[in-house]
């Protein structure tokens, strides 16, 4: 059955990208504006990306790839329908372009659509060009912008319940990729009859900020991506479907090093989180409930209090990442918190965050580590480059 109700329950299916092209793309100009500290190495970064995938697998995981989710979907015309003008509405192409562009574009079979929207278009890949914007364009310029962020499945939907929420990405450089996902639970016969809980036009919502960390109760962090009408809206989505009962606002440093919650936080068991030391007990949350029609909030709590309330456990138990500041700071930069749990005390982390995995080894967690030097370029771990799309339901535990 597809959906979630927790961060543990044991992983049936997951949804990745394998980093192709769109990786090949970045450049010493473009990477800020694309969000990667660094130009990875592509190569290497497959050949990490296909370990990690062949863990989930040694783990009775099934791996599903967006890339062929993309290209059965693309067999549909209704879809390319929906996709080709939705790309061509970018204000910086103009009409003629846009003409020009749309005619490649309907003329590529489904594998080579799927690959286009996912690594873009240069100007210099037009098979013919015309017009005062193709000229002034320089023939590297993107007509169609790659999405190397994709990597991120996390970020780009998020499922809750047996729903899934496709969210609003804030930054320029990933608002497309979830078209993408949203055209697949759309038009993919594997996702028929699937309701959508969010849609990529309304408030930002990123899924590296929601933490589903019981069934009924979800934490949203909300700084530099989810906006707080963003958590105010997917709680009133939340409460209207039974979903939860709820929602912890949970106010993160707007940053880059704390992008999302996913990267100060994650679940290693039912009642257990692996966190960053400076913000473990400082961190704080508003309960949101409903009551009667209306939203009822509470005031700010400390976050670790907040959620064992929520969850109706005694206290929510930390492992904290590291000896000393420095450490711990090196440590959440490279995603040591930023766990992918496969069953409850079962967690996929990068190797390199060497005292956070033996800090959660002391504390009874099975580590599986995976390497991680070309794929941590992105900014982003384990937990930000899966999708859960099936995982055991908690609540159906005795
Ligand atoms: N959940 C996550 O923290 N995802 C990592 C996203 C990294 C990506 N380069 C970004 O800036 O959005």
């Amino acid at each position: 059955m597809n959906g979630a109700d927790s961060e543990v329950g044991r992983l049936a299916t997951v949804m990745l990208h394998r980093p192709g092209a769109e990786l090949k793309r970045l450049t010493p100009r473009n990477n800020d504006k694309l969000l990667f500290d660094a130009i990875p190495w592509v190569g290497r970064a497959q050949e990490e990306h296909d370990a990690f995938a062949e863990a989930l697998r040694d783990h009775g995981v099934e791996v599903l790839y967006l890339t062929e989710l993309l290209q059965d979907t693309l067999e549909y015309e209704e879809a390319r329908e929906e996709i080709i003008p939705a790309v061509l509405s970018d204000r910086q192409l103009g009409d003629r372009l846009a003409r020009l562009t749309r005619r490649h574009l309907e003329d590529l079979d489904p594998e080579d659509l799927a690959q286009t929207l996912i690594s873009g278009l240069a100007r210099e890949e037009l098979k013919t060009g015309r017009g005062l914007v193709y000229d002034l364009m320089d023939r590297h310029d993107f007509v169609v912008d790659p999405l190397p962020n994709l990597l991120f499945t996390r970020d780009s939907s998020v499922w809750i319940g047996d729903r899934v929420a496709v969210t609003s990405l804030a930054m320029p450089a990933r608002a497309r990729e979830s078209l993408l996902t949203r055209l697949i639970y759309t038009h993919h016969p594997r996702f028929a009859g699937v309701e959508h809980l969010y849609e990529p036009w309304l408030e930002h919502l990123e899924g590296g900020d929601v933490l589903l960390m019981a069934p009924g109760v979800i934490a949203v962090g909300t700084g530099e991506r989810t906006t707080p009408a963003g958590v105010e809206r997917l709680c009133r989505r939340v409460f209207a479907t039974g979903l939860a009962h709820t929602v912890l606002a949970v106010p993160i440093a707007q940053q880059r090093a704390t992008m999302h919650l996913d990267t100060i936080c994650t679940m290693v068991d039912a009642d257990t989180v692996v966190m960053y030391p400076p913000v473990a007990y400082s961190l704080q949350a508003h309960a949101v409930t409903m009551s009667g029609d209306e939203l009822r909030v509470a005031d700010a709590r400390p976050f670790l209090d907040a959620a064992a309330r929520a969850m109706g456990v005694e206290r929510v138990k930390v492992i904290d990442t590291g000896l000393d500041p420095v450490t711990a700071e090196r440590e959440q930069w490279d995603d040591g918190n930023n766990t992918l749990a496969l069953a409850p005390r079962v967690a996929v982390a990068y190797e390199r965050n060497v005292e956070t995995n033996a800090r959660l080894e002391a504390a009874g967690i099975k580590v599986i580590r995976i390497a991680g030097s070309e794929l941590g370029s992105g900014r982003g771990g384990p937990r930000c480059m899966s999708c859960p799309i099936s995982r055991e339901r908690l609540s159906a535990l005795p």
